[in-house]
């Protein structure tokens, strides 16, 4: 039976990047694509970072019974959702995927599949080091959306408390400073059955 790797992490710690690489040098690693309503932000593509859909769409998906979890955030551009669906994308039977969450959704994961199918991998970055990687993204994008990006450095502190992850099990942490280590690491982890 296969696996899921779920990949956490606070704001611009790296999830994104090392999940592209990963995926890159592990190609038999399957993904889950999660649907959400924040607009598409330069450089990313419907249906390869997420299905970017609208708010009547998720809630049909809802109706459905279709949705495993979902997040929304009050941001300074209204609501914002995140959802992980049940729409037939995972075969655990026969394949192991890479997917990025929330420890939210993590949780709500872990139920759903049972605990011995997901597996933990936190990225961790110093904070004023992850503010400035933050800021420096946020600068490159056409219209940079500053207090959102302020908002969630601040939710992240609460979301990804010491008490939260001690409470989730989670007690590995990847540290992303030097992203080929890191990525190193967690490759190696998943490849020899370390997790
Ligand atoms: N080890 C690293 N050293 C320097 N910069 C990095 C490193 N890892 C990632 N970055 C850069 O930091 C920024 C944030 O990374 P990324 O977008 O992957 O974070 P994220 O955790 O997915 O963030 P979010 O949850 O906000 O989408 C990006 O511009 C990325 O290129």
């Amino acid at each position: 039976m296969g696996k899921i790797y779920y990949m956490m992490g606070k704001s611009s710690s790296g999830k994104d990047t090392l999940f592209r690489e990963i995926l890159e040098e592990m190609p038999q690693l399957k993904t889950v694509t999660l649907y959400t309503t924040r607009p598409m932000r330069e450089g990313e593509q419907d249906g390869v970072e997420y299905f970017f859909v609208a708010e009547d769409t998720l809630q049909s998906y809802e109706k459905q019974g279709k949705v495993i979890e979902q997040r929304a955030y009050e941001t300074v551009h209204g609501i914002w959702r995140y959802a992980t669906v049940d729409d037939g994308q995972a075969d655990l039977k026969h394949e192991d995927y890479l997917m990025i969450g929330t420890l939210e959704s993590y949780e709500k994961m872990r139920s759903y599949y049972g605990e011995e199918r997901i597996v933990p991998i936190y990225i961790e970055v110093e904070d004023g080091e992850r503010l400035m990687r933050a800021l420096k993204r946020e600068r490159q994008q056409e219209t940079p959306r500053y207090a959102e990006m302020c908002r969630r450095f601040l939710a992240d502190t609460q979301d990804f408390s010491e008490q939260n992850l001690q409470r989730l099990g989670i007690t590995r942490r990847y540290v992303n400073q030097d992203k080929q280590q890191c990525r190193k690491e967690i490759i190696e982890d998943i490849r020899y059955g370390k997790l």
